[in-house]
């Protein structure tokens, strides 16, 4: 756990952590792969920029959830991140794997189609660039956000998916957060990356992140208590002053 003073200094943080993760990746298996939540960690990506060294040729970006709207929608979890980040480095376009916008013109209905597409497209790179572990893809780092209701990806508290454990990408179609059709990771992929790193910024995360830092794991009212492993967490001042 790491806590800074302010937003600038977490951002600076994650773009530190997801550059080492990026370098040993490339090391190991000559790619990296990065899953990155929507929220308000779109706005901490920004801090990648600018910096030098980075081998952004061999980077392949994922969504760990995305709401089924068109690229250009204010909602888009995509939309956000190339604004925020991704129009501004060089990471060969057929490397960002934002969501099949023909099946999202009209969002009633989208995430079925969206979250199948989406699942045979990520097993079709099981055989390249994702490796697999017990029939589950291991991502190298996975920037996740939470609500302040405990959720992570588009897992909310109680709800059916968060036990379901294939496919790899779940439709939801009734999402409490708007909009309500969404795709996202399943709890077992989410488990199975290498490596997590939430972020907590400014007092209105602060009560959600002490619980989840708090909780003794596997409590269906809190999604995020549910991920294990290699996690990080990088927090402000203020998102750290329950703890
Ligand atoms: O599409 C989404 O809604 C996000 O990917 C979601 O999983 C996000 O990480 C949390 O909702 C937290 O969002 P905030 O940080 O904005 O509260």
């Amino acid at each position: 756990m790491h806590i800074f003073q302010d937003q600038a200094e977490v951002a600076d943080a994650l773009a530190s952590l997801t550059m080492k993760a990026a370098e040993q990746a490339i090391e190991e298996r000559g790619s990296f792969t990065v899953a990155l939540a929507g929220g308000s960690l779109i706005k901490l990506l920004g801090g990648l920029k600018g910096k030098n060294g980075i081998d952004w040729d061999n980077w392949h970006v994922f969504w760990v959830d995305e709401r089924c709207v068109p690229h250009d929608d204010p909602e888009s979890n995509y939309g956000g991140a190339l604004q925020a980040l991704l129009s501004d480095v060089p990471i060969p376009a057929s490397q960002l794997y934002a969501i099949k916008e023909s099946l999202c013109q009209k969002n009633e209905g989208a995430a079925q189609p969206c979250a199948a597409e989406y699942d045979a497209r990520l097993k079709g790179l099981s055989r390249s660039i994702l490796p697999t572990k017990d029939g589950l893809p291991i991502f190298d780092l996975l920037l996740l956000g939470f609500g302040p209701d405990g959720h992570i990806c588009s897992l909310f508290p109680e709800h059916p998916l968060l036990k379901v454990t294939q496919p790899w990408i779940l439709p939801i179609s009734d999402s409490p957060k708007p909009p309500p059709e969404r795709i996202t990771f399943s709890m077992p992929v989410v488990n199975a990356a290498k490596k997590k790193c939430f972020t907590a910024i400014g007092e209105g995360k602060a009560e959600m992140a002490a619980t989840i830092i708090k909780s003794a794991g596997d409590d269906p009212k809190i999604p995020a208590s549910y991920v294990k492993g290699d996690v990080a967490w990088l927090m402000d001042a203020a998102g750290a002053s329950l703890l």
